[in-house]
């Protein structure tokens, strides 16, 4: 369980995040939906303490994540922008990462081949990033990502630039992925993958957290209570 106790956070005379306390509880896949600027970008900061000058505490099973080293934070992020080696193949660059995490070589074969499978990136493997699409670059991105073992997950905008049949394949990862021990917290704006996936939706709005059980809201009162906060 990760627990968001009195979480605030500011940039300047702006309050994004407003004192958020909240559980995400294992077992569930949780989508994370606002309006641009709303704030999810930089709650996902905080959770992995790449921003740390924030009020409140993120406790991790009931220890203070401030407490932990951040290289054995056990948490996995995976965000919008891959940052990959220009001169590394998909392969190259997913063996590296699995050598910075002392997996061994022939974990990490086995890892790579079930990802590359799962993600549809058979073909693309011995191909450099430049040689490659977006979409396709998404996806490395996201393989790199989850060589990391954890049981909690953080995406940002995992579907950017997927073409439907890739969403579809992304979508079917996170649903082998879940786990009665695991938590996966993704933020899109894609409200039909979403739905497909999530166990419970987050909005962010005016610096909290309103949860919901999908189906209890439909497109148009999401959309509503997203864009209510313009007005505000
Ligand atoms: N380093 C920073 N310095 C100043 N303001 C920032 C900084 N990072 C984010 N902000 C501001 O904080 C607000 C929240 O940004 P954040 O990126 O967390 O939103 P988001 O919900 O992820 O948005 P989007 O859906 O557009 O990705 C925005 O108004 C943004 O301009």
């Amino acid at each position: 369980m990760i627990q968001l106790d009195s979480i605030s956070k500011s940039y300047g005379d702006k309050k994004v995040l407003n004192g958020i306390t909240f559980e995400f509880r294992t077992g569930n896949i949780y989508g994370l939906i606002g309006r641009n600027g709303a704030g999810k970008t930089t709650l996902l900061k905080i959770l992995m303490r790449i921003i740390r000058n924030h009020e409140g505490n993120v406790l991790f099973h009931g220890d203070n994540i401030n407490t932990v080293d951040i290289l054995n934070l056990p948490f996995v992020f995976i965000g919008d922008t891959p940052v990959l080696y220009q001169d590394l193949t998909a392969r190259e660059q997913m063996l590296f990462i699995c050598k910075l995490n002392k997996i061994s070589k022939e974990e990490a074969i086995k890892k790579i081949q079930h990802l590359a499978k799962q993600l549809k990136l058979e073909e693309y493997m011995d191909y450099y990033p430049r040689s490659v699409s977006r979409g396709t670059l998404q996806r490395i991105n996201i393989a790199i990502g989850m060589l990391r073992e954890s049981n909690v997950y953080f995406f940002d905008e995992p579907f950017i630039t997927l073409d439907p049949v890739q969403v579809d394949t992304v979508e079917q990862m996170f649903l082998n992925h879940k786990s009665t021990t695991r938590i996966q917290i993704i933020s899109s704006h894609d409200l039909d993958s979403l739905e497909t996936i999530c166990d419970k939706y987050l909005i962010l709005k005016d610096g909290q957290l309103l949860e919901f059980e999908p189906g209890t809201l439909d497109r148009k009162q999401i959309t509503k209570l997203i864009g209510d906060s313009y007005d505000s």
